[in-house]
């Protein structure tokens, strides 16, 4: 049996495709029954394709040619071997090609492997973030939790600590109003037995009192009886004296009445005398008002070291206060005059005062201008005291006035301010001019409480110091400086505060009026106001041999213990508190000032000041 073989190109190109191991050529048939050259043939190409729907033999017959062809050739064998081997060939190309495909597609389900993997690392790295940024977020949450409930437990703490300050304080506040009632009820009970027996004594003086009166009675009874036989007596020996004189004078009018002459005479000589009277009388006051207004002190000015009259000095009081003042130099020359003993101030400013007070005295020597001063502070801190020593150590003459004394003059007060001015030029030696409640007329002008006269006062004193003066220093002192007019504050040159005392200056007054009141050093120093007023009550009592004032315990720290509880005491209240000490003293029998007395008057004092300092700050 023979093949058919197709060669390879044959095998390719032809429009058949057919397994070169089919059995039979196909169509054989139509091959054998169709020759090459049929009239077919000859007929045109197309034609034919029609014929033969479209097929082309000729290639078969190429192959077929072939095959017979490589049949008859004695290399067929070789021929079939190759085209085995191409076979083989072909199918190891295809199997090359089929393990490339494989190649790719098991390189395709690695790369989708690794996709898949990196997909799969994606995904865990970010659930990872997620998760880590869950466990951050309720780290944080947890914090802010703690933090809430750190601040509220702070809050709680907090809220526990203020309860219980409040409730110390309730209790201490119930303490001390407990302690109070039984000071109170103590002092109560003091009074009481003290009223007892001043009561007693009172019943026995009584008694001898009754004594003495029935025995004055008698006496009095006998002198009665004296008296009236002498007044009987004398009142005859008038009687008739008067009717002697009437029986005179009756005969003289008759004499007058009867002769016309005589008693036109008598008319006219009485006339004459009265006028004569009253027209020396009116002529002596008005003399006297001028040579007041010429030579006198002003009215406004209260107090001064020069004499009301220039002849006065010489006489009285011109002489005291020569002693007291003296002339400037001497004033300088003493340090010591320039001390202030009896006031207590802060070291510095006291060195301040005093260097003021040397300064001013100095000035007048020096012939310079005088600084004007301004005194501002709470009332009861020594203003008027330190004004009134500077005024007295600078031996200058000075002059104290009150502001508060302006406004009632009314009209008046331009003349009266002018006065003083004038006045002031008299002075040899310079005047200090001491203006004591200075707001109470130099306020500012456009207040609306100032009245029209006030405000010429004011105006007539910026005019008189307009420039700086060599013959006036102007203290002004006031406890309301704001209120001042700023024509005035303008012409001020030092400005000094007076504070209200720390510990250690109310330790020193505490010692000072101590001294002053209740140890026997009554007489110096300041006397004005009531502390002066308790301490002449102080002096009268000893003059009148009352027992000494004994004093019992009364150690430095116990003083010390009073500075520090009378904190925002002025200087006054502490001046007042040591008089209420004096007169609890003096209220007792024995007259014992002891460490208790001492407290008790000063825990007083001092709920006192905080009462007022309430009411004063519900008012206000
Ligand atoms: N620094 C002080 N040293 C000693 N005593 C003082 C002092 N301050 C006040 N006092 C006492 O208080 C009283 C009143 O003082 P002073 O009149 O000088 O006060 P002030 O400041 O002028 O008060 P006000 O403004 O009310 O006039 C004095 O008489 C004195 O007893």
């Amino acid at each position: 049996a023979s093949f058919p073989v197709l060669s390879n190109s044959a095998y390719a190109d032809g429009p058949f495709r057919f397994s070169p191991f089919s059995s039979s050529p196909s169509p054989p048939s139509q091959q054998q029954s169709d020759p090459p050259n049929s009239d077919a043939k000859s007929a045109p190409p197309q034609a034919a394709d029609e014929q033969k729907g479209g097929f082309d033999p000729e290639s078969l017959e190429r192959g077929a040619k072939a095959l017979r062809e490589i049949n008859s050739s004695p290399h067929a064998k070789q021929v079939f071997e190759i085209m085995r081997k191409q076979e083989q060939t072909r199918l190891a190309d295809l199997a090359v090609e089929k393990a490339h495909y494989e190649a790719v597609q098991s390189q395709a389900a690695i790369d989708k492997q690794r996709k898949m993997a990196e997909e799969q690392r994606n995904l865990v790295q970010q659930q990872s973030q997620a998760k880590a940024q869950m466990l951050r977020y309720e780290d944080e949450l947890a914090r802010k939790r703690m933090q809430t409930d750190n601040e509220a437990q702070r809050r709680h703490n907090a809220e526990l600590v203020r309860m219980q300050e409040e409730s110390s304080i309730r209790k201490e506040q119930a303490r001390r109003a407990t302690e109070e009632q039984i000071q109170a009820q103590q002092r109560q009970t003091e009074i009481e037995r003290a009223e007892i027996e001043r009561e007693t004594i009172r019943v026995k003086a009584m008694a001898e009192a009754e004594g003495r009166a029935h025995e004055a009675k008698l006496t009095e009874d006998h002198n009665r009886r004296m008296l009236i036989e002498r007044i009987n007596g004398e009142r005859e020996k008038w009687l008739a004296a008067i009717n002697t004189t009437f029986s005179h004078i009756e005969g003289g009018v008759r004499i007058l009445l009867t002769d016309r002459s005589k008693l036109i005479m008598t008319v006219g000589g009485v006339t004459a005398l009265a006028a004569g009277v009253y027209t020396t009388r009116e002529g002596a006051r008005v003399t006297w008002g001028y040579i007041n207004r010429i030579l006198g002190q002003p009215s406004l000015i209260r107090e001064s070291s020069i004499g009301k009259f220039p002849w006065s000095g010489i006489i009285s009081r011109g002489a005291k206060n020569l002693r007291n003042f003296g002339t400037a130099a001497t004033a300088v020359s003493a340090e010591s005059k320039t001390k202030f003993g009896n006031i207590v101030l802060h070291p510095s400013l006291q060195r301040r005062i005093e260097q003021l007070a040397r300064a001013t005295a100095n000035t007048k020597s020096h012939e310079a201008p005088f600084r004007n001063m301004l005194f501002y502070g709470p009332p009861g801190t020594g203003k008027t005291m330190v004004a009134r020593e500077i005024a007295q150590k600078s031996g200058l003459d000075y002059a104290m006035m009150t502001g508060g004394d302006v406004a009632p003059l009314g009209p008046q007060a331009v003349t009266k301010i002018h006065e003083i001015f004038d006045w002031a030029r008299k002075s040899k030696k310079g005047l200090l001019l001491f203006i004591d409640e200075a707001d109470a007329f130099l306020c500012e002008r456009n207040s609306t409480h100032m009245s029209e006269a006030q405000r010429s006062a004011l105006n007539a004193l910026l005019f008189r110091t307009g420039d700086q003066s060599r013959d006036i220093v102007l203290v002004l002192a006031t406890n309301r400086p704001g209120d001042l007019d700023s024509a005035i504050t303008d012409r001020i040159d030092e400005v000094i505060e007076f504070p209200i005392p720390q510990e250690e200056e109310r330790f020193k007054l505490l010692k000072l009026y101590l001294n002053k009141y209740l140890g026997g050093d009554e007489g110096e120093g300041d006397n004005s106001g009531s502390s002066g007023g308790a301490s002449k009550w102080g002096s009268l009592f000893s003059k009148k041999g009352a027992q000494k004032i004994t004093m019992k315990d009364l150690s430095d720290d116990v003083i010390r213990e009073a500075a520090q509880k009378t904190e925002g005491f002025s200087g006054r209240e502490i001046a007042k508190l040591m008089a209420s000490v004096q007169a609890a003293v003096y209220g007792r029998p024995d007259c014992i000032l002891d460490s208790q007395l001492f407290k008790e008057i000063v825990d007083y004092k001092v709920a006192e000041h905080q009462q007022r300092i309430k009411l004063a700050s519900e008012t206000g």
